[in-house]
């Protein structure tokens, strides 16, 4: 029988809260200006660029769109053009090892152990995959990339959509049922049960001092950390 597949999540699920909001963002924030005015023209970052301006009205300056993508950046917004530009700009920061990724050891060891196990392991994430194939490739535990059979951002939809985990599934060629989708959001969490995938809330004490029990887990399988996600069906 075909194991499970474990869809897993990033913030807040194999890595910190605080790895992403209090480094990689600001990180990003800072070298944004820079960036778009030594790579304006490059058609990679342009097709992003007007993007930004388009949702901005029209035609702006680059000043404008800096200054939109760091509003976005303080708002946390789940763009795909800012999310897109942020994983060039952190490619910087890994290559010039400003920083590396933290994952967690529960999660780094149970990953490990899940694929030697036989269970295909994917990752669905707001940041781009240029940024996961990054962020998995410069981990404080190794290279983790070889694990990886597959990799989504929201080009598939947003992930308190349904149809994501809908199109997911379909470019996996596996059955909804087929697919452990771990997170540490419970609206991400409903929307891939929506969908028929299995799920478990991550519930990290280092991420959410105030556990999510009873009526906050939404009805989801809840695990503290990786060790207790159980991907086998009993
Ligand atoms: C790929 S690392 C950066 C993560 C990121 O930009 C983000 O918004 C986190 O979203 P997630 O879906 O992993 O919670
Ligand atoms: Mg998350």
């Amino acid at each position: 029988m075909t194991k499970p597949l474990i869809l897993t999540d990033i913030e807040g699920t194999t890595s910190s809260i605080s790895f992403v909001k209090d480094v990689l963002f600001p990180y990003a924030r800072d070298a944004l200006p820079d960036f778009v005015r030594d790579h304006h023209d490059d058609p990679d970052v342009r097709r992003w660029l007007d993007a930004v301006a388009i949702e901005n009205g029209g035609i702006c300056t680059d000043e404008v769109i800096v200054e939109t993508l760091q509003g976005w950046i303080d708002q946390d917004r789940k763009h795909t053009a800012l999310k897109a530009l942020q994983g060039m700009i952190w490619q910087d920061g890994y290559l010039s090892a400003d920083f590396v990724a933290p994952v967690y050891p529960d999660a780094a060891r149970m990953l490990k152990r899940w694929h030697g196990d036989g269970h295909a392991l994917a990752v669905y994430s707001s940041g781009s995959v240029a940024a996961q194939k990054l962020l998995f490739g410069h981990t404080d535990a190794g290279d983790f990339l070889p694990l990886f059979s597959a990799f989504f951002d929201t080009e598939v939809g947003h992930k308190r959509d349904a149809a994501s985990y809908r199109n997911i599934a379909q470019r996996l060629d596996r059955a909804p049922g087929e697919i452990v989708f771990l997170s540490d959001v419970v609206e991400e969490l409903d929307a891939a049960r929506e969908a028929g995938l299995r799920t478990v809330l991550i519930d990290r004490r280092e991420d959410y001092p105030q556990p999510r029990t009873g009526e906050a887990a939404h009805g989801h399988p809840r695990a503290e950390d990786f060790s207790g996600v159980r991907p086998d069906p009993a």
